[in-house]
């Protein structure tokens, strides 16, 4: 079981006593926890395993980025719930989620290892080769090994790179804007996967001979170009193949609706799911979504696009 803290700059852990045992740290955002990511988490994992101290993550919720107002980043690869259980996947022992407020944001790199780090009672900190923190970023691994004068050690690690680019959150959210799920999958090591609940939709999907299960995400995910997508679905610790529109039906509604929907079809399947959480893994996509002239031509799509998505998740 991993143990999950709250902190904050207002409110940090109590000071360390000396009786308990000193951790190994990796910090970062990790949204995704992709590859890059993996590379530091399992070598604070395995520092701590040889060292036989705990395994802990710092990291920040909301991201950052949208503390400094970019919008985009209140939507997330792994809302916190997610990302928490991949990093106990990961052996992590202890999770520090720091509440990223205005606050933390001008805090200097010499207040964030007073008052957030070092009542912590960290072995090492273990760091990716471009981490910054503090105010503006301008803490670097460099002036964290300096400016902590010698109360931990710190680790880096090189950038994690395939094919020649740093694999990063950043070019993760540029593929799924593309639709490109497989370069998601690619960088993340693991599919692109959505969690969420099954709501009602309008019904309409069952009298056109395509139930749909309307998926309302749990969290804020950055959703895939819409489009519709071959799918893996996880539901009960069972596996369905199926296809997903990701989109505003631009055919039933004049325009779209307001906010895209996931709307899944699942394969040879149907049982009444409200309610039930699905877990959604986008394998390829298909096409892009269109406006048709009839609610026949459509249906007809649909059905070559079942047969595309069971075509190409047979060789998956
Ligand atoms: C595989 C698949 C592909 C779809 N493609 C489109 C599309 O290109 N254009 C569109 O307007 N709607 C598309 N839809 C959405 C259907 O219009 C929608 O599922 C149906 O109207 C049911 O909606 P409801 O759940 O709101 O009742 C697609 C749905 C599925 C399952
Ligand atoms: N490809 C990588 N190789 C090595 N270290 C990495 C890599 N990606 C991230 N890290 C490190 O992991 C920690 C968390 O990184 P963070 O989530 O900020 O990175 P990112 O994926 O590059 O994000 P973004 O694209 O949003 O800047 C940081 O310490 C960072 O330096």
């Amino acid at each position: 079981m991993m143990l999950v803290y709250r902190l904050s700059y207002q409110e940090p852990m109590p000071p360390f006593d000396a009786l308990q045992p000193r951790k190994v740290m990796a910090i970062g955002d990790f949204d995704g926890v992709h590859l890059g990511h993996r590379e530091v988490i399992r070598r604070a994992v395995a520092d701590a395993e040889s060292l036989r101290a705990p395994a802990a993550v710092m990291t920040f919720d909301p991201h950052p980025r949208e503390v400094l107002g970019i919008a985009k980043y209140a939507y997330s690869l792994t809302p916190l719930e997610r990302k928490l259980e991949l990093l106990e996947q990961l052996g992590v022992d202890i999770a520090y989620v720091v509440s990223f407020d205005e606050q933390l944001m001008r805090v200097t790199p010499e207040q964030f290892i007073e008052r957030v780090l070092l009542p912590l009672g960290l072995d090492t900190a273990i760091v990716g080769f471009d981490f910054t923190f503090g105010h503006r970023g301008l803490g670097t691994p460099d002036s964290l090994a300096q400016l902590s004068k010698g109360a931990f050690a710190v680790e880096v690690i090189r950038p994690f790179e395939i094919e020649g680019s740093k694999v990063s959150s950043t070019a993760i959210r540029e593929a799924l804007e593309r639709g490109d799920v497989a370069e998601a999958h690619k960088l993340l090591g693991r599919p692109y996967a959505v969690r969420g609940t099954v709501v009602h939709g309008d019904a309409r999907g069952r009298t056109i001979g395509f139930p749909t299960a309307n998926i309302e995400p749990e969290g804020l995910y950055v959703l895939p170009a819409n489009g519709v997508y071959a799918i893996r679905a996880e539901l009960d610790g069972e596996r369905y193949d199926g296809v997903m529109n990701v989109g505003v039906k631009p055919t039933f509604a004049s325009g779209g609706v307001p906010v895209p929907t996931l709307e899944a079809h699942l394969f040879e399947f149907n049982r009444d799911i409200y309610g039930a959480v699905l877990e959604v893994q986008l394998i390829s996509r298909l096409r892009s979504e269109r406006k048709f002239g009839s609610v026949q031509e459509l249906v007809e799509q649909i059905r070559r696009d079942a047969e595309e998505a069971k075509a190409h998740l047979l060789s998956f």
